[in-house]
């Protein structure tokens, strides 16, 4: 038997070869990130503003403006370089990895980790992680496309001679069987490697909220521009001064310009991408974290998902005698059942992955070591593997001591009972067995021998003269978290439909003990091969449950429910699971037991296997959705005083009263770090008992963009009212304008406030969440601009004097107020 490498030694080959890895994919460099922020049109407008002042003489203002171009840009570098670097750790861990003899043990190790020489173990689903050469392999059919652009599976075998049909090439896919191969090259020594080529991580195809936003700011900068143009017309004719008109736009335009709308987007899906991954779920495709959100069904398979995935051998029975693994723990395990353990546990590969032949082969050990009932010196002739059509498998053995050879099958009941032809009385009995054990939520496998004479061996398992054995219940029990998860999901309004490959009664049985919704009754794969499309969807509104569904169908059952409008998560871990994956909304993989192709197909792996995993995606899903609804109020309605502080001046003939400066300090420091309030903003307490939002909600609907507008009108009013008063009562300018600003940051602080919950008051609320440093940062901002004088100057303010500041806290207080009024009128 092989035992595989020592670490120490595995340690030192990956020293000296490298890792087995393609060239990383390299990273952005820094000059084309620095191209990206160069091309943006907010920069466009502060080089061209620049320009404008140097034209006009005021060295000074064309100075400040270019410091703030430097400050921008690196703002932007900054943020840039992080979301790519978060990317890169999310890639990280959705790492592939492989089993792997270490120390004369199977275990997992990241695949980079592989060196020349281990022994990896492979099962149908797996992509092949390096090239390597065949040691065993049981009908082993692979999927080369990557390297060959071929997609008909090529068959391998373990031979002597070292040719392409006894190697696997890294990148391949092993669409069927399972192989044991040695390492022969690694990393960029590998075929692949040699190719150049490198396989997708993590994807990021814009979501419909992305696109929604990108039409919003395209509508935005088209009026913004217009409206510039026009402001620039008016200004030139009314004062007759063409380039401070055209200074007075280019402010107008940088002020409607929704800059921070994308940034604020992308910060939001990729922080809640970093928020799940601490919660074990990996998010492949970032969009799924806002799909997530209005997702109205889940589609779970039952193993694993529901269950624990720890498989027992819980009960024997054969016709001549029953015997319970738990409850009669200390009897010996009686003759009766003997040849059933026996005959499973031959059916069974040698070193088996699948848990439900580990458990045979556990039971073997502890109940038949001290019998002649294992066999460790017969030898496999012959393997006849699970089918779609038929779910049993044999296995051909060969004894020393004997001529004939030894078939042993295993599979679901109705198969096997199938394969052994007996008569309808007897059928019955069995089938009356197989009801009281999976009525427990136990599987239950039928087990069958037969002898085989002949050389030649048939080509199909019904050509052997099967005999029924007995039959062997597995334990699996049910997550403990799984209830509470459900019970979740229905006060949440979301369906959870359980597809499963197991019996109907144990389907029911599970489901039951789950929580699930099993009035709707269990409906069988076979019956729903009858029925057309109709058919399908009017099952799928009905029922819950569906058993012994094969993979394909679990597509179909998938496209039904979304015809039927669903928002579709789905859960699979299998090769064949990958189509129905990809086609849900929410493709969800399993990272412990689910196989490479279901990863690569899905848009979120949990790490945990487990339903509530999914479940508190869901919830992260609708609290990313609400906080980004609270951000975009506020970015919007942060906007609208901005605007009118810009336009309106120079509509009624007042001296200027925003300048670039203002306009961006205001857009690019301010309000994104006002937003970041918005995503740590945790979830309103009744999140989880309201129906999920309809498919069709638009971010921007008509009550956000009511309230945004209502509260930023108030503090436009505010803000006017403060620069006007000002005026009238003599003050400079300068005091005005400098008052009016502080009131337009306070006041958007105290808007950050208003939305932070929309159900209750903010008074109601606590003041520190997320707000420690925001509020007292704000009012620090706005003492310096006031009182520090090379602030002062950038910003051409004048220090307000006390009569001015008190009228000003007093309008501070009605926008407050203000804002709270809108908020309730718009719920
Ligand atoms: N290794 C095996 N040996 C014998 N029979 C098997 C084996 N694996 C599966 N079966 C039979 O095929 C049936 C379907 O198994 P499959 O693994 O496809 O179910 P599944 O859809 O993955 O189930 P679940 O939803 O519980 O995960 C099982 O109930 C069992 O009867
Ligand atoms: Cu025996």
């Amino acid at each position: 038997m092989d035992v595989g490498l020592s670490d120490a030694e595995a340690a030192r080959r990956l020293r000296e070869e490298g890792p087995n890895e393609l060239a990383p994919a390299a990273r952005r460099p820094l000059w084309r990130l620095l191209l990206s922020v160069l091309t943006e049109p907010m920069f466009g407008l502060l080089l061209a503003c620049g320009a404008l002042y140097a034209l006009l003489g005021n060295a000074q203002e064309a100075w400040t403006l270019m410091g703030f171009v430097v400050v921008v840009m690196a703002i932007s570098l900054v943020q840039q370089q992080r979301a790519e670097r978060s990317l890169h750790a999310l890639r990280e861990l959705s790492a592939p990895r492989a089993q792997v003899w270490r120390e004369g043990r199977v275990c997992r190790v990241p695949s980079r980790e592989l060196v020349r020489g281990d022994t990896v173990l492979l099962d149908a689903g797996d992509r092949v992680p390096a090239d390597m050469r065949l040691l065993a392999a049981t009908g082993v059919s692979v999927d080369e496309s990557l390297l060959t652009g071929e997609s008909a599976p090529v068959f391998k075998s373990a031979t002597e001679r070292m040719d392409a049909a006894a190697c696997l090439f890294a990148g391949t896919l092993l669409t069927a069987g399972s192989a044991r191969g040695e390492v022969v090259a690694t990393g960029a020594r590998s075929a692949l490697g040699r190719l150049g080529a490198s396989l997708g991580g993590v994807t990021v195809a814009a979501s419909p909220v992305q696109l929604e936003t990108a039409r919003i700011v395209r509508v935005a900068a088209a009026v913004g521009l217009g409206l510039a143009a026009l402001l620039a017309l008016l200004y030139g004719w009314q004062r007759q001064d063409a380039l401070q008109g055209l200074l007075a736009g280019l402010t107008l335009a940088m002020a409607i310009l929704p800059e921070e709308l994308p940034v604020v987007l992308t910060l939001f899906l990729g922080l809640g991408a970093w928020r799940l991954a601490r919660e074990k779920v990996l998010v492949r495709q970032m969009s799924a974290v806002e799909a997530l959100g209005a997702t109205t069904v889940l589609c779970v398979d039952k193993t694993g998902t529901l269950t624990l995935n720890r498989m027992a051998v819980r009960r024997l029975w054969s016709p001549q005698g029953e015997h319970d693994l738990v409850s009669e723990r200390d009897l010996p395990l009686p003759e009766a059942v003997h040849e059933t353990l026996e005959y499973a546990i031959l059916a069974s590969h040698r070193q088996a992955i699948d848990p439900m032949e580990r458990a045979l082969q556990e039971a073997g050990q502890r109940e038949l070591a001290q019998t002649e009932h294992l066999h460790a010196d017969w030898t496999l002739v012959e393997d006849y593997p699970l089918s779609a059509e038929l779910l049993a498998m044999s296995r051909v053995w060969q004894s020393p001591d004997r001529r004939e050879r030894l078939i042993a099958a295993k599979g679901a009941p109705e198969a096997v009972i199938d394969l052994c032809h007996l008569d309808a009385a007897r059928q019955s009995r069995i089938v009356g067995q197989v009801a009281r054990l999976a009525d427990q939520g136990w599987r239950v496998l039928g087990v069958a021998r037969a002898v085989f004479a002949a050389d030649r061996l048939p080509p199909i398992q019904h050509d052997f003269d099967f005999e029924f054995v007995g039959l062997v219940a597995l334990e699996d029990p049910l997550r403990p978290e799984v209830p509470a998860a459900i019970a979740e999901c229905r006060a949440a309004g979301i369906r959870v439909v359980m597809m499963t490959g197991d019996h109907p009664s144990t389907a029911v049985s599970v489901a039951r003990q789950a929580g699930l919704d099993v009035a709707g009754g269990v409906v069988p794969g076979t019956a729903l091969a009858a029925l057309d499309d109709a058919g399908w969807q009017d099952q799928v509104a009905r029922s819950s449950v569906f058993c012994r569904v094969q993979p394909e169908q679990k597509l179909r059952l998938v496209q039904a429910l979304q015809a039927r409008g669903e928002v579709v998560a789905m859960t699979g871990d299998g090769v064949n699971d990958a189509p129905a994956l990809r086609a849900a909304h929410i493709g969800v993989a399993m990272g412990a037991r689910g196989t490479d192709v279901a990863r690569e197909a899905a848009d979120l792996v949990l790490m945990q296997d487990s339903l509530a995993g999914l479940v508190t995606a869901v919830r992260h899903g609708r609290r990313v959705f609400a906080n980004l609804r609270k951000a975009m109020v506020f970015v919007l309605a942060a906007h609208v005083p901005i605007i009118g502080l810009t336009f309106l001046p120079v509509l009624l003939g007042w001296p200027m009263l925003l300048m670039p400066v203002h306009v961006l300090c205001l857009q690019l420091v301010i309000d994104p770090a006002c937003s970041l309030v918005f995503e740590a903003q945790p979830a309103e307490p009744g999140l989880m008992q309201v129906p999920p939002r309809p498919r069709q909600m638009r971010l921007f609907d008509r009550h956000l963009l009511l309230r945004s507008l209502g509260q930023g009108l108030g503090l436009a009013l505010a803000c006017l009212a403060a620069y006007a008063g000002a005026l009238a009562f003599g003050e400079s300018a300068e005091s005005g304008r400098a008052l009016s600003y502080g009131l337009l940051v306070l006041g958007s602080v105290i808007l950050i406030f208003a939305n932070r919950h929309w159900a209750v008051a903010a008074w109601r609320t606590r003041v520190r969440d997320g707000m420690g440093w925001l509020a007292p940062g704000a009012v620090l901002l706005v003492a310096a601009a006031w009182w520090v004088p090379p602030l002062r100057q950038a910003f051409a303010f004048e220090r307000p004097g006390f009569p001015a500041v008190g009228a000003g806290l007093l309008l501070l207080g009605l926008a407050a107020v203000w804002f709270e009024w809108v908020k309730q009128r718009t719920p």
